[in-house]
């Protein structure tokens, strides 16, 4: 593989993890642009990128690839500050917005006949934001959708799935249209619910003062998610506008119908409505092939008394068992809680597994 230069424009949650993979390649040097420059200091300091930029155009004349993560409407705009833009030579650029049309379309109007554009989306990422939580192996077993445009041939999709090798991600091509379509149902609508879910238990607190503390397992899976980048998730809703006002009419007649099933005592139906979900949801794959990055999940039950987590911990330090995160699902005072432990392969997974229940641990894998 040739020694490239490859800029990053945007070196947050994404563009960081994108960056630190690609070094891992020693022949690549990685350029960062951000506004923000303490990011930019951050970036050097951790050697997650080799030379900072705070000139955009002047970055890019020096890149051979160039990956826009910034949130998706600077995306747009830094697209089109690259338009006029003269490189020597083709340029390969592509970005990593959560939805696709919109950067699309602005790509397909691009003039400048250098910028051979390719949509990307690593389809992984975290409630947190920038450079700081940024991981190498962040998008590890994920899928990362690929949309080429008209100017863009097959070489040139195989060159940047090279760069991008190191991530470990699985690539997928698509369309954007049927990338928004279906990000939109499984990953950007979920939001929305899980945003409005919040707001009913916020409100229905003004009533019951105790009922977060009611909260259970259920509750606090199902709402993981609203904990995320605001910004980041109102620009996602933006630039997916039509495809969520479609599910989101679809829903609330769907609510409408459950309603009556509720208000009617609809016994069987409901049941039914119940297995056809839970079948469905029992279906979706977690590991290799789903679009929902794997997590190596351990739930282990333990004690609430002093201790009880430092003794799994020191089990796992022991046998040098890294750990992604950590939940404490369903604790109460004096009763046995479940912990659930993520990790990142399957390997440490099975022997967490192992050395937990060698030393008196009931543990349980859900598949
Ligand atoms: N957070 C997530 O879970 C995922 C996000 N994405 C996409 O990746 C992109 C980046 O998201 P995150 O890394 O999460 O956000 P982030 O907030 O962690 O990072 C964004 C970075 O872009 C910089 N930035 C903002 N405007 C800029 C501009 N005009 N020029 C240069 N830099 C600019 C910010 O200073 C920040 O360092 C978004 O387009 C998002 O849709 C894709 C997959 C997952
Ligand atoms: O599964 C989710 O929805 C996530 O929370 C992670 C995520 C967020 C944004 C993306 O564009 C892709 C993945």
């Amino acid at each position: 593989m040739d020694n490239r230069k490859i800029l990053v424009a945007g070196i947050g949650l994404i563009g960081g993890s994108l960056a630190k993979a690609i070094k891992i390649n020693p022949e690549h040097t990685v350029l960062g642009y951000d506004l923000n420059e303490q990011s930019l200091d951050y970036g050097l300091k951790n050697g997650i990128i080799d030379e900072a930029y705070t000139d955009f155009k002047h970055a890019a004349q020096n890149a051979d690839i160039i990956i826009l993560a910034a949130p998706i409407t600077e995306t747009i705009e830094l697209l089109e500050m690259l338009d006029s833009i003269t490189f020597e030579r083709k340029v390969i650029v592509t970005d990593t917005a959560s939805v696709k049309n919109t950067v699309i379309e602005t790509a397909e109007k691009l003039i400048n006949q250098q910028i051979v554009f390719i949509g990307g989306h690593p389809m992984a990422g975290s409630h947190k934001r920038g450079i700081e939580a940024a991981k190498s192996h962040l998008f590890e077993n994920a899928i990362y959708v690929l949309t080429p445009t008209k100017r863009s041939t097959e070489k040139d999709v195989h060159t940047l799935k090279e760069v991008l090798t190191p991530t470990k991600s699985k690539f997928i091509v698509l369309k954007p249209e049927e990338h928004d379509e279906m990000t939109g149902v499984v990953s950007h609508f979920p939001h929305l619910i899980a945003s409005s879910l919040v707001h009913q238990a916020k409100k229905w607190q003004e009533t019951h003062a105790f009922l977060p503390k009611l909260a259970a397992g259920g509750f606090r899976d199902i709402t993981r998610i609203a904990s995320s980048n605001p910004e980041l998730w109102q620009d996602i809703f933006y630039h997916n506008r039509r495809k969520m006002s479609v599910l989101l009419q679809e829903w609330i007649e769907e609510m409408m119908h459950l309603k009556s099933l509720v208000d009617y005592n609809e016994k069987q139906e409901m049941i039914n409505y119940l297995k056809t979900a839970k079948t469905y949801r029992d279906g979706i794959p977690t590991k290799d092939g789903g679009a929902i990055p794997a997590f190596y999940d351990l739930y282990v039950d333990i004690r609430d008394q002093p201790g009880a987590l430092a003794s799994v911990f020191k089990i796992l330090a022991d046998y040098e068992i890294s750990v992604k995160n950590i939940e404490i699902l369903e604790i109460r005072e004096g009763i046995t809680g479940v912990l659930r432990l993520s990790f990142y392969t399957e390997e440490a997974q099975k022997k967490g597994k192992k050395y937990l229940e060698q030393n008196g641990y009931e543990t349980m894998i859900q598949n």
